[in-house]
């Protein structure tokens, strides 16, 4: 468990973290984000160490990090992917890693496999892509088996299929009944690989909830209906609170009802649904709404 607490982190008038508390808890994918310049890599860096409060606490395992020997055992993490010697190969930057914690070298050549990098083992870092990086990072992060794991914004780079990839690894890795928490500044990417969010605006928390609290948040979700009998099931929805648009003759778009409610509705009035789908994009527009008054920098910011 990773246990946050009244944290706050002042770069002289810059106040990067601001009085956060939450809990990290294993079993989970825990999602931490965050506009750009929200907060997210200082928080990170102070629980692990690197970085000291200005006040509050950080705890991991019930212990500051700090304070523990054999750090790799205990917890994982992926900072920066380039912030690796480009002059080693990826099995030398392991083993290296391996030997000064104490880990049995034969974790570098499974973690390599894990990741997909043992046919470019003994090549040099310095040629690696982001991608690449990426995974040597996560390999790194792997290789002390640690209960608690962290990652710094670790789509970065893939493609797709590494995309898929990672978002499999992290699930496996909870169900291991390890904790996994995640940085990203984009929704979208959360969508399909938390199933809790840690949600920060300035340094501030904004939310703390599962990835299904967030998305039902706010009513403004749209859902979007297709059935043949739309003149009949618009007033229904209507009647339960709920704004509708008709898109076409089949087509509705509901906001301020969740889909399980429209599906509950239709079932019980006999009312054929050929498409009930809650729209990927309002989930992203939940976010930037929560934290729009608290991004750092916006487009078209003149600071
Ligand atoms: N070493 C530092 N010295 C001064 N200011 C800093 C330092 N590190 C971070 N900051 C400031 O603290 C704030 C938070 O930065 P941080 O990198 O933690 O945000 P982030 O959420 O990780 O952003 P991003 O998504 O852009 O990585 C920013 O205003 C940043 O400029």
């Amino acid at each position: 468990m990773i246990e946050v607490h009244e944290l706050t982190k002042r770069y002289g008038r810059t106040t990067a973290v601001n009085g956060l508390t939450f809990t990290v808890r294993p079993g989970h994918v825990t999602g931490f984000l965050g506009p750009n310049g929200a907060g997210k890599s200082t928080t990170l860096r102070m629980i692990l160490g690197l970085n000291a409060p200005t006040s509050g606490t950080v705890t991991v395992g019930g212990q500051v990090f700090r304070d523990r020997p054999r750090g790799l055992r205990q917890v994982g993490a992926l900072l920066d992917a380039h912030d690796v010697h480009g002059g080693r190969s990826a099995a030398a930057h392991l083993s290296a890693l391996a030997h000064s914690n104490r880990i049995p070298a034969a974790r570098v050549a499974r973690v390599l496999e894990e990741v997909g990098l043992t046919a470019a083992a003994r090549r040099r870092i310095g040629g690696f892509s982001l991608g690449m990086k990426q995974r040597l990072g996560i390999a790194t992060a792997l290789l002390g088996d640690p209960p608690v794991l962290l990652f710094d914004e670790p789509l970065n780079g893939l493609d797709p299929e590494g995309v898929l990839w990672v978002r499999g690894l992290f699930q496996r890795l909870a169900a291991e009944g390890r904790t996994v928490f995640v940085s990203s500044h984009l929704m979208s990417e959360m969508e399909n690989t938390a199933d809790h969010l840690v949600v920060i605006g300035r340094g501030e928390l904004i939310a703390d909830e599962s990835l299904a609290a967030f998305s039902a948040r706010g009513n403004r979700l749209s859902v979007t209906v297709r059935t043949p009998d739309a003149e009949r099931l618009a007033p229904l929805l209507t009647a339960e609170g709920a704004a509708v648009r008709h898109e076409d003759e089949r087509t509705l778009s509901v906001t301020g009802l969740p889909a399980d409610r429209i599906g509950e509705l239709a079932f019980q009035h006999r009312v054929l649904l050929q498409e009930l789908a809650t729209q990927a994009a309002s989930l992203e527009r939940a976010f930037m709404e929560l934290t729009a008054d608290r991004a750092e920098f916006l487009a078209g910011d003149p600071r």
